[in-house]
């Protein structure tokens, strides 16, 4: 069954419990309650914000079994194998856990060294091989992972992608490879990622894939929509509402910082007990937990007094 992408796709965190293990317990939680918001078409799980790659083989398979029992919603994997024989590998083994959707990640060595013509495509062509629908994952034009528009083109005509998940964050790349795209492919999904800075990415989308999905689902959804209907003032309304929480979670240090950020404004709004990470990511310094939580407030997001059982 294909992925409806045009909503809210939160990217969940991933819990640990205070001994390190994966608290899937408490993800589960998480799942249900992210499910239980009307708008939300996915989860997005071991991404950038879920800790993926920080978990071993088997917590991640495990992880994606635990959204599949907790939540109807389809479950979407991030697959991050370097090689592209790994990570068909990786697809498939997702794809008998449980998951429907892939958020492919591109090599990390061409973060450094660029890619060379081709293997992009063939690394999509690969993993969709697993029946896994696949995103399109754009990253920001300041790294050399960054596929240029007929990468892009060539990867969006892949039988299986259904979706793109835009992070280039530079507008005038936005302007014309987003219309590009959309002129070529008009089914293929268009989402955001720019965490940070939505609100000039809001009127030209279908969905949201974002860390931000975990924290404030509710609003996010209300801002989808105006972007939709093109009802910039009523943007701008969302974008200042939610400004202090974006300030204190996306526009710290580095956006590494905003996968710790995001659980402690989840325990502000009383989601999940303690705000543990795995390394690399180191804890928050002092005042941050203080800082979020008044954020949290300054936004209006209420703490959740019930989560669906
Ligand atoms: N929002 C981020 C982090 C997520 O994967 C991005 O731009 O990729």
């Amino acid at each position: 069954m294909a992925i409806d992408w045009k909503g809210l796709n939160p990217a969940p965190v991933t819990l640990f419990k205070d001994n390190g293990d994966v608290d899937f317990d408490g993800n589960a939680r998480l799942a249900k309650w992210l499910a239980s918001i009307p708008g939300v078409k996915s989860l997005v799980i071991l991404g950038h914000a879920g800790e993926g790659t920080f978990l071993t083989h088997d917590e991640q398979l495990e992880l994606i079994r635990v959204y599949k029992d907790a939540t109807p919603l389809p479950v979407v994997a991030g697959i991050t194998g370097e090689g592209t024989k790994v990570a068909e590998l990786e697809a498939k083994e997702k794809f008998e856990a449980g998951a429907t959707g892939a958020l492919v990640y591109p090599n990390h060595g061409w973060l450094r060294f660029g890619y060379q013509k081709g293997a992009p495509v063939d690394r999509y062509k690969a993993v969709a091989q697993s029946g896994l629908e696949c995103i399109l994952f754009q990253y920001p034009a300041v790294t050399k992972a960054n596929y240029d528009l007929d990468t892009q083109l060539q990867i969006a005509a892949v039988p299986g992608v259904t979706a793109t998940k835009n992070g280039v964050r530079d507008m005038k790349r936005w302007y014309n490879e987003i219309p590009a795209l959309k002129n070529a492919f008009p089914d293929l999904a268009i989402m955001s990622c720019h965490d940070e800075w939505l609100l000039p990415t809001m009127f030209d989308i279908d969905g949201l894939l974002v860390g931000y999905g975990n924290m404030a689902p509710e609003l996010l959804i209300e801002y989808l929509a105006a972007g939709k209907a093109q009802d910039y003032p009523l943007a701008r309304k969302y974008h200042e509402q939610l400004l202090p929480i974006t300030r204190a979670v996306y526009h710290r240090g580095s956006h590494m910082e905003g996968s710790v950020a995001l659980k402690h404004a989840l325990r502000a709004r009383g989601l999940i007990d303690n705000v543990n990470v795995r390394e690399p990511l180191k804890a928050l310094g002092d005042g941050a937990d203080e800082e979020i939580r008044a954020a949290v407030k300054a936004s209006g997001l209420t703490v959740v007094q019930s989560v669906p059982a």
